[in-house]
C-alpha cells in the first residue's frame, strides 16, 4: 500500500525532507499551506499520516503544532525525528547591498537573526507560510531564506550556506496518524508526549501531577504551557516524558493523572530517530 502523507508544502520545506526521511520516496507526498491543514487532513481521513515540525533546538516549540495537535485527539505521534536544518540564502541577487528584503517563514528568519543583523543590517524581514513558500517572493531586490535543496528544486542560486546562528541546528518533526501503520507496538523505552488539561486554577494542582511523575521516577524531559484560548490566564501543559505509555511505570502514573486532570491527552510514544542514523 503506498501511503498518503501530508505535509507543509510547497515541495521543498523542511517537513517534505523530514517525510522523505522517514518514509522514503514511495509514498504519496501532498503539500498543504499550513500546519494546521496538514493535521486537519491527517483527522479527517484525507490522508493516512502527516509529517509536522514539533520543537526546534534554538527557537523551541512549533506551538501551531501542539495547538492544533490538542484539538485533535484522534492523532497519536508514531515516528520522531531529527533533521539538521541548514538555512541558505537564496535569490538571484549578487550583492548582500542589492537586498531590500528577505522573506521566510518565521521559524528561519529567527534562526538567522544573528547573521541577518551582521550581514543585512536593517533589511526588512518578511514572514511566509514556509520556506520553500518564501521563493515566490524573489525578485531582482528580494530574498528567501530556504534549504539547499529548495533552491535546487526550484532552479534557485545559492547566495550564502549555513547562515544559521547555531552550526548544529536542528528541528524535531513527529509523524502522526489515526491508524497504526504498522501492527508493532513502540519499542522498549524511547518517550512518551502527553497534553493535559487541569480541573481548577489553583495553588498545588500542578504540583498534584507532577509529583505523580516524582513518586514513580519518571524523568520529564520537558513541560511548557499553552493558553487554552478560551479564557485569559488559563493554560494547557505539554510534557514530554522518559518511557514508553504502555511500560511500566509510565503506564500506572499516567492512569494515576488521569484521574486528577480534566482531560488528558497521550499524544504518543516514540523513539528519537536521527536523520541518516
Ligand atoms: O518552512 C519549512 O520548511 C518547514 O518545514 C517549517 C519549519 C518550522 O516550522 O520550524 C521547519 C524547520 C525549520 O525549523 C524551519 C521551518
Amino acid at each position: 500500500m503506498i501511503l498518503r502523507v501530508a505535509f507543509l508544502g510547497p515541495s521543498g520545506t523542511y517537513a517534505e525532507e523530514a517525510t522523505l526521511a522517514l518514509l522514503g520516496s514511495k509514498c504519496e507526498r501532498l503539500a498543504h499551506p499550513s500546519i494546521q491543514g496538514t493535521l486537519r487532513a491527517a483527522a479527517a481521513g484525507e490522508v493516512d499520516c502527516a509529517v509536522v515540525p514539533v520543537e526546534n533546538a534554538v527557537e523551541g516549540t512549533v506551538s501551531a503544532t501542539l495547538d492544533t495537535l490538542w484539538l485533535y485527539p484522534q492523532l497519536r505521534v508514531r515516528r520522531a525525528l531529527v533533521l539538521p536544518v541548514r538555512h541558505c540564502l537564496i535569490g538571484p541577487v549578487q550583492h548582500p547591498a542589492d537586498i531590500q528584503a528577505v522573506y521566510s517563514h518565521p521559524q528561519a528568519l529567527a534562526q538567522c537573526q544573528g547573521w541577518l543583523e551582521e550581514h543585512l543590517g536593517a533589511v526588512e524581514r518578511i514572514p511566509t507560510a514556509s520556506t520553500s513558500e518564501a521563493l515566490r517572493h524573489i525578485g531582482a531586490h528580494t530574498a528567501a531564506i530556504a534549504s539547499e535543496r529548495a533552491a535546487r528544486l526550484h532552479g534557485l542560486s545559492v547566495i550564502f550556506r549555513a547562515i544559521n546562528d547555531h552550526p548544529d541546528n536542528c528541528t524535531r518533526f513527529w509523524l502522526v496518524s489515526e491508524k497504526p501503520l504498522t501492527e508493532t507496538l513502540p519499542p522498549p523505552g524511547g518517550c512518551t508526549s502527553i497534553a493535559f488539561a487541569l480541573r481548577r486554577n489553583q495553588p498545588g494542582v500542578l504540583h498534584e501531577v507532577l509529583s505523580i511523575f516524582a513518586r514513580y521516577s519518571i524523568n520529564l524531559a520537558k513541560i511548557e504551557s499553552r493558553p487554552t484560548k478560551k479564557v485569559l490566564g488559563e493554560y494547557l501543559f505539554f510534557a514530554d516524558l522518559e518511557g514508553g505509555a504502555e511500560a511500566e511505570p509510565v503506564n500506572t502514573a499516567l492512569r494515576q493523572v488521569a484521574a486528577v486532570v480534566a482531560e488528558l491527552n497521550i499524544l504518543g510514544s516514540y523513539v528519537i530517530e536521527q536523520c541518516g542514523g
